[in-house]
């Protein structure tokens, strides 16, 4: 399971990051033909829409930001397609809502689909939230919130080995580098405690959302399913194959 971000996908001034696209096609195609199971959760709605419609800022009414990501996603899945029939394969677009783990039947429902579109040779799924429609209000409840949990919750629900998460920066530091330079790297976490939960700050470029803060709640449903996540920096995605070899890469959550 791999989750990339916004930040790693898209530059400060809203162009797309072909190269980085082109680049995580070919390595997700390397593994599938490997004979692993590849799922992708990747953001960039809302900022490839900012993109495509010259936006300078995320708009702040809530629909707004759904027609943006309507418009985005799109044009996201668009160029994923391209990247991806370079090397044989297709994108499989997987809009979720919370719903897949809140009602039985859409549970199994998109179980069976990721469990049709694993088995097939050539077929990526690209999954992100549905944000055109989702809505977070008083018993109406679909939003996941964000991608992190997101990937994380894709990763409980098909019981994946890994998820590698993929951000614009080396791993995990004792502080947000951006704000303390001489932050050091961690390269293992076993447990959130509060020494952690207090070492996480917010995003870094106008287009991440959440930081540190929802990755480490993301690390913490891993962590709490025995399961493992690298946080690991994206801007080349060639990093993936050395997660896989072993090297000591980004920052390993594990608890053992
Ligand atoms: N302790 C920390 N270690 C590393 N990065 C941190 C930390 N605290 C805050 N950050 C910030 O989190 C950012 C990554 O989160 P975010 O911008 O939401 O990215 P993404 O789009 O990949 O989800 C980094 O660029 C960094 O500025
Ligand atoms: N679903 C939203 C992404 C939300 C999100 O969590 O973004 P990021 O912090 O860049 O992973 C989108 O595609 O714009």
């Amino acid at each position: 399971m791999i989750k990339v971000g916004t930040s790693t996908l898209i530059h400060q001034n809203s162009k797309v990051r072909l190269a980085v696209i082109d680049k995580l096609a070919h390595v997700m195609s390397t593994l599938k033909k490997d004979g692993k199971d590849v799922i992708l959760v990747s953001s960039g709605a809302i900022g490839v829409g900012m993109g495509v419609l010259h936006l300078d800022s995320r708009p702040v009414k809530i629909s707004q930001q759904q027609a943006v990501a309507a418009i985005g996603q799109a044009e996201l899945i668009q160029i994923y397609n391209e990247a991806l029939h370079k090397y044989g394969m297709c994108a499989a677009q997987m809009l979720i809502t919370k719903d897949v783990i809140d009602y039985p039947e859409s549970h199994t429902n998109v179980m069976n689909n990721f469990q049709a579109l694993l088995s097939m040779p050539n077929a990526i799924p690209i999954v992100n939230e549905n944000d055109a429609i989702t809505v977070s209000e008083l018993d109406h409840l679909t939003k996941f919130g964000d991608n992190d949990q997101l990937s994380a919750i894709v990763t409980n629900l098909v019981d994946a080995d890994l998820l590698i998460m993929l951000s614009d920066i080396d791993g995990f530091y004792t502080a947000n580098p951006l704000k303390v330079p001489d932050a050091k790297l961690i390269d293992r976490v076993k447990t959130i405690g509060p020494d952690i939960i207090a070492a996480a700050g917010g995003h870094g470029t106008k287009f991440g959302t959440g930081g540190m803060t929802t990755k480490l709640k993301a690390a913490e449903r891993i962590l709490k399913h025995n399961q493992q996540m690298v946080l690991a920096n994206g801007k080349d995605p060639d990093i993936i194959f050395n997660i896989l070899s072993g090297d000591m890469v980004g920052t390993l959550f594990t608890k053992i």
